[in-house]
C-alpha cells in the first residue's frame, strides 16, 4: 500500500445495530476524514448510500458480492455477521487479495493468521501482528472485551490464577431481531394488565397470575427466544460447545488467553445467561488471585490500567447508581464494582461489572483497530 494516499475502506453490514453504532462513533470522532469509503449491502444494491461529511465516498450502495471490486480496496470491515465471513473471506484470500480484513463476527477470531482486536489490553501485541504482516483483524466476543476492560489492570499484572464467571447478557447481543421481540413482549404483557394496574383493588398475585399464563399464549411473541424473555431470563446463550458447555462460555477462555498471548493458560469458565436488558451485558466474577493483596492495591491496580473503568465504591448508593446496566448504556464507561474479599479465604476476590455491549462488546475495537491502520 501507497502510505501516502488515503486508504480505500469497504463498509459491509453497517446498517445493522454494530455497524450503525461503528458509523456513529466514527463520525463522532471524525474518523471518515483520514478515510475514502464504500459503502456495500447485501440487500439493497443501488440505494442510497449514507452521507458522511468530510469523506471522499461512493453515492450508491455497492454489491457486497462484488468480488473484483472488494478486490480493490486497502480494507474491508465487516460487521455483518459470519455467513458472510464464511462466504467472502476465503474467496478473496485465495485469489490474492491482501488488504486488511476487520471484522465483528466470531469465524476467524481464532484462526492462526488473525489477531483477535481490544488494543486498551493488547496493543503491543497488535504492532507485533502488523508488522509481522498479519492483516485479519477480529473484535473479541462482547462478554471476553468488556471483562477485560474492567479487569485488565489485574490480567496485566499477572495476578489472575482463575476466574469463575456468571454473565447477565442483553438481548441486543442475539440481533435486532431478538431485540424487538424483547420489546413486543414487553407491549404484549403491558396491553393485556393495563386495566389491572389502574384497579387499585386488584391482588398482585393475581396479576403475576395473569401474566403466567399470558406466556403460554399462542399469541405471545417468542419466535426467536422461543420462551418469554421478559419477567425471565435464559440460562443457555448460542449453540453446544463440548460436553455441557456453550460456545458462549468456551469463547471467554479462549479468546481472552489469545488476546493477552499469556504463556500459562489462564482458566476462566462459568455460566452465561441472557436476561431481559437491552444493551448492556453484566458479570459476576469470582477471581482467585495469585497473591493475597488488599483490596485497595487491587482498586488502584484496575483503576490505573485504562480511562474506561471506574472503581465503584462497595455501598448500596454508588451500586444502584452507576453499577445497572441503564446507567451505562450508550456510554464507554466500563464501571466494576462489588469488589470485595469472599470469605471462602484471602486469595479470593468477588466483583461485579457493566458494559455496553455495542461500544467497547463490539464496534469500538473495530473502529480503533481501523485508525491504528490508516494511522
Ligand atoms: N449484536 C452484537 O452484540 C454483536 C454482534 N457481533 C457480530 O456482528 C454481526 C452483526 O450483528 P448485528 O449488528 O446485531 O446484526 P443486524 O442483524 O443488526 O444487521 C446485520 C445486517 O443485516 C442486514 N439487514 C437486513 N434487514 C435490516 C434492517 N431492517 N435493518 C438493518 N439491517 C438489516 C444489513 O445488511 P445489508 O445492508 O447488507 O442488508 C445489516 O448490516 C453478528 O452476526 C455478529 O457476528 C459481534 C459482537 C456483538
Ligand atoms: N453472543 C453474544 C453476541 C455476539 O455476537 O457474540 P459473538 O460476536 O462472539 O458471536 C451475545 O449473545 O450476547
Amino acid at each position: 500500500m501507497n502510505k501516502n494516499r488515503k486508504k480505500t475502506v469497504g463498509f459491509v453490514g453497517w446498517r445493522g445495530m454494530v455497524g450503525s453504532v461503528l458509523l456513529q462513533r466514527m463520525i463522532e470522532k471524525k474518523d471518515f476524514k483520514k478515510i475514502n469509503a464504500i459503502f456495500f449491502t447485501t440487500s439493497q444494491i443501488g440505494e442510497k448510500s449514507p452521507i458522511i461529511k468530510d469523506c471522499n465516498h461512493t453515492k450508491l450502495l455497492q454489491n457486497a458480492y462484488d468480488i473484483d471490486l472488494l478486490y480493490s480496496l486497502d480494507i474491508i470491515i465487516t460487521c455483518y455477521g459470519t455467513e458472510y465471513t464464511n462466504l467472502m473471506y476465503y474467496k478473496l484470500r485465495s485469489i490474492g487479495w491482501k488488504g486488511y480484513w476487520i471484522d465483528a463476527a466470531s469465524e476467524l477470531r481464532m484462526i492462526q493468521e488473525s489477531c483477535i482486536v481490544l488494543d486498551p489490553i493488547n496493543l503491543k501485541e497488535i504492532n507485533k501482528s502488523i508488522d509481522s504482516g498479519i492483516k485479519t483483524f477480529v473484535g473479541a466476543n462482547c462478554t471476553v472485551s468488556l471483562m477485560l476492560m474492567s479487569l485488565g489492570g489485574l490480567f496485566s499484572a499477572n495476578l489472575i490464577e482463575w476466574i469463575s464467571v456468571s454473565t447477565y447478557q442483553a438481548a441486543s447481543g442475539a440481533g435486532a431481531k431478538h431485540m424487538l421481540e424483547l420489546l413486543n413482549q414487553m407491549n404484549f404483557i403491558s396491553k393485556n394488565i393495563d386495566s389491572d394496574l389502574e384497579n387499585e383493588s386488584m391482588s398482585i398475585l393475581n396479576i403475576e397470575k395473569k401474566i403466567t399464563n399470558l406466556y403460554k399464549s399462542k399469541n405471545f411473541p417468542k419466535k426467536y427466544f422461543k420462551i418469554p424473555l421478559l419477567g425471565n431470563l435464559i440460562p443457555w446463550i448460542d449453540s453446544i460447545h463440548n460436553i455441557g458447555q456453550t460456545r458462549e462460555e468456551w469463547k471467554i477462555q479462549a479468546e481472552t488467553n489469545k488476546i493477552i498471548s499469556s504463556n500459562k493458560k489462564i482458566l476462566i469458565d462459568g455460566n452465561c445467561v441472557r436476561i431481559a436488558t437491552l444493551r448492556c451485558h453484566s458479570q459476576s466474577f469470582v477471581i482467585k488471585l495469585k497473591q493475597d493483596i488488599s483490596i485497595i492495591e487491587v482498586e488502584t491496580i484496575l483503576r490505573n490500567h485504562n480511562k474506561w473503568v471506574s472503581i465503584i465504591p462497595n455501598t448500596a448508593e454508588s451500586s444502584l447508581k452507576y453499577l445497572n446496566p441503564a446507567y451505562v448504556s450508550g456510554t464507554l464507561f466500563t464501571p466494576i464494582g462489588r469488589i470485595r474479599k469472599l470469605n471462602i479465604g484471602k486469595k479470593y476476590l468477588s466483583a461485579f461489572t457493566v458494559g455496553d455491549q455495542l461500544l467497547w462488546g463490539a464496534a469500538e475495537p473495530l473502529r480503533r483497530i481501523l485508525c491504528i491502520l490508516v494511522k
